[in-house]
């Protein structure tokens, strides 16, 4: 019997698969509201429905499986998502569908959901009339960490993390604190106005986002959900990459300028108190013979730290070099990283830390993309570059073991149930990345 409902299960799963890639939308529907948990199975080398409808380039069927929630970062056995292979195949539309949490070169914690409008930072009337309006939200950040709940669970995953949006009513006792830092993060992004507007109509200002920050518990906060389950992460590394990608975003901008704050509150030329200004994207110095007050002077400024992250890449081109810190979880290995010092280029810091770290000389380095990583504020560089030389001599003091990984090897450590000599950090992370990036250039389909 068990046999039975395995093959008819099977004979469902192929009929999804051939419907998904000859574009039959009725037929993919059909099996879907008869046997929706078939929706990611996978055929041979690992390709699921979405993967066939995205090599074919059929929109509608892209469409209908995302719209029943399959799993669009899947990979197969060539550890290629969807988007990749559409990409491949020049399916422009189908990747611009599935590119929406996925873009080229996008990367967590890398997308701007608000236009910042930077000029109205000093217009005080401006802010002050957008911190009382009804439609304003504000992200509370206790000790940094937001106000997150818990009310929904991602399909078949852990629990997802949603940012809390709160009225100023609800912060208005905080904000009256002296001791609590408020940061202008922008204004929501708007269509273009409806042609049906009326020319009389006056322009609406779209709903302005703030930061409050505090270095008090806030647990009082916790209180208002009602059905949700209300906290502030304490390990905020791990939470904060269970967040979507658009409030990731987001929080990468809060979190940054609120750790500043926390960490500056004193002027590092006088040692004279702050005053905030620019909506929260400046701190001035109360002395009024301070130098920091003539001329232009960066301690004024939140700060972002450039750190280079590299695939280094063997010369044969079928290996690559990857290293483990002694607090990384057992069988983890990831790409060399490292923080770009004063007067240095990009090129240079790349070869510099990968021959601090693993006595591995590199030559041309290539810039892939780049991902903010505010713990509490680097800004992640992310290259590939090719090996001059292959001797591995780690630096003891920083990285546990570096060693020259197969190309099938990293492909196992992507793929679900393939036997793994190593695993790679998650998706959310840009090493993860540009991991993927590399085996993607070799499109082996
Ligand atoms: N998102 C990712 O995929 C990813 C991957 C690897 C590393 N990272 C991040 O990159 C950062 C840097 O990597 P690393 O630790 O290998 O750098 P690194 O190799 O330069 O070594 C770190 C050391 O550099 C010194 N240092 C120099 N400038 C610093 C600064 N501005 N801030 C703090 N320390 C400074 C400190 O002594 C620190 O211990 C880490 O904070 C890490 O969180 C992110
Ligand atoms: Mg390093
Ligand atoms: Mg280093
Ligand atoms: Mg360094
Ligand atoms: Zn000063």
């Amino acid at each position: 019997m068990a046999d039975l409902q395995l093959s008819a299960d099977e004979e469902m799963v192929e009929r999804l698969l051939d419907a998904a890639a000859r574009g039959d939308l009725g037929q993919v529907s059909s099996v879907l509201s008869r046997a929706p948990s078939l929706i990611d199975r996978t055929g041979s080398r690992g390709w699921t429905a979405l993967m066939f409808g995205a090599r074919n380039g059929h929109y509608d069927v892209v469409k209908e499986l995302l719209d029943r929630g399959c799993d669009r970062f899947s990979v197969n056995a060539s550890s290629q998502t969807a988007y990749d292979i559409s990409k491949f195949w020049g399916h422009g539309h189908v990747c611009r569908l599935l590119g929406r949490t996925d873009a080229p070169g996008e990367n967590y914690f890398g997308r701007e959901t608000l236009d910042r409008l930077s000029a109205r930072r000093t217009d005080q009337a401006w802010l002050e009339a957008r911190r009382t309006a009804a439609d304003t939200v504000y992200l509370l950040f206790s000790k940094l960490s937001p106000m997150v709940s818990t009310s929904c669970r991602r399909q078949g995953g852990q629990p997802e993390l949603r940012l809390c949006r709160l009225g100023h009513d609800a912060v208005k006792p905080l904000l009256q604190k002296p001791s609590t830092v408020l940061v202008f993060l922008g204004v929501e992004r708007t269509d273009p106005p409806s042609p049906s507007r009326q020319a009389d109509e006056a322009p609406r200002d779209p709903p302005a986002w703030f930061a409050v920050g505090t270095e008090e518990d806030a647990d009082e906060f916790l209180a208002g959900g009602g059905e949700e389950k209300r906290l502030f992460p304490r390990s905020s590394h791990r939470d904060l990459l269970t967040l979507s990608e658009d409030e990731a975003g987001v929080v990468a901008q809060a979190r940054s300028v609120l750790a500043w704050h926390s960490r500056y509150s004193f002027c590092s030329t006088c040692g004279g108190g702050t005053r905030l200004e620019d909506g929260g994207y400046k701190r001035s110095c109360l002395n009024a013979e301070c130098p920091s007050l003539r001329g232009v002077h960066n301690t004024c400024y939140p700060r972002v730290d450039p750190v280079v992250i590299m695939l280094v890449i063997h010369p044969d081109g079928q290996q690559c070099l990857l290293g483990r810190k002694k607090m990384f979880p057992a069988g983890m290995f990831s790409c060399l990283a490292g923080f770009v010092e004063p007067g240095e280029t990009l090129e240079e810091a790349v070869r510099r830390e990968t021959q601090e770290e693993s006595g591995v000389k590199v030559g041309r380095v290539q810039y892939v993309s780049c991902q903010p990583w505010p713990m509490p504020s680097s800004l992640m560089i992310g290259c590939l570059a090719i090996a001059v030389t292959t001797d591995i001599r780690v630096d003891e003091n920083e990285i546990e073991e570096a060693r020259w990984f197969s190309r099938q090897q990293v492909m196992d450590s992507l793929l679900d149930g393939a036997q793994r000599v190593l695993t790679v950090p998650p998706r959310q992370t840009i090493a993860h990345q540009l991991i993927k990036h590399w085996i993607g250039m070799n499109a082996n389909l």
